[in-house]
């Protein structure tokens, strides 16, 4: 089995990822881990080196790598993954199993806030204007994480309690 996790970010997609993997003892994968151990270079220093349009085509290319291994998972992408070339289509037909973690724009501007010096694309966004910024992205990326299979209601929800209801609905 393979389930895929998706979500913009900050929405816990490897926090809740590794938990998820570890409760149904399967492997646990993140895109983002993939590319920089591939690629030698932290996701911050591909895009401030190499740029973003690098960074977009080795996301594509390591999603189909490892979407192509026979083996079960549960694969944290990143935020923008399902939104860039075919990859929605891609991570459809790779698994039956593909959760879009939800989460209130207030509780991603107050995570992401923390977060900024890992997370290029809003590195320089003032943390009083991530909510717009947020919103905004996210009413753009919707359309590509609204086509998972499930989406995830996650609140304010711990990340156990979300695993839970990511199992509970795998089982309905
Ligand atoms: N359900 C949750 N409740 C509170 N904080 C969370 C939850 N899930 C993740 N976090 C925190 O939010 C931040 C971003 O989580 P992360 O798993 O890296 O998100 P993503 O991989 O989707 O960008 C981390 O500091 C993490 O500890
Ligand atoms: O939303 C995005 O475009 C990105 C999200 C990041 O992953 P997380 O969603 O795990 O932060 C990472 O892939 C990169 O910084 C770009
Ligand atoms: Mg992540």
């Amino acid at each position: 089995m393979k389930i895929i996790l998706l979500g913009y970010m900050g929405s816990g997609k490897t926090t809740v990822g590794k938990k998820l993997a570890r409760q149904m003892g399967l492997q646990f994968l993140d895109l983002d881990d993939y590319i920089e151990e591939k690629e030698k270079l932290s996701v911050a220093d591909i895009f401030g080196d190499k740029g973003e349009l690098y960074f977009r085509k080795k996301e594509h290319q390591y999603l189909n790598e490892l979407l192509l291994r026979k083996d079960n998972f549960v694969l944290s992408v990143g935020g923008g993954t399902p939104c860039y070339g075919k990859n929605m289509e891609t991570i459809l037909k790779g698994s039956e199993n593909v959760f879009y973690l939800k989460v209130p724009i207030g509780q991603l501007a107050q995570r992401l806030s923390q977060q900024k010096s890992t997370r290029p694309l809003i590195r320089h966004i003032p943390d009083g204007e991530l909510p717009e910024f947020i919103g905004k992205h996210l009413f753009e990326r919707s359309e590509f994480y609204n086509q998972a299979h499930t989406v995830i209601d996650c609140g304010s929800n711990e990340a156990i309690d979300i695993v839970a209801d990511i199992m509970n609905s795998m089982q309905q």
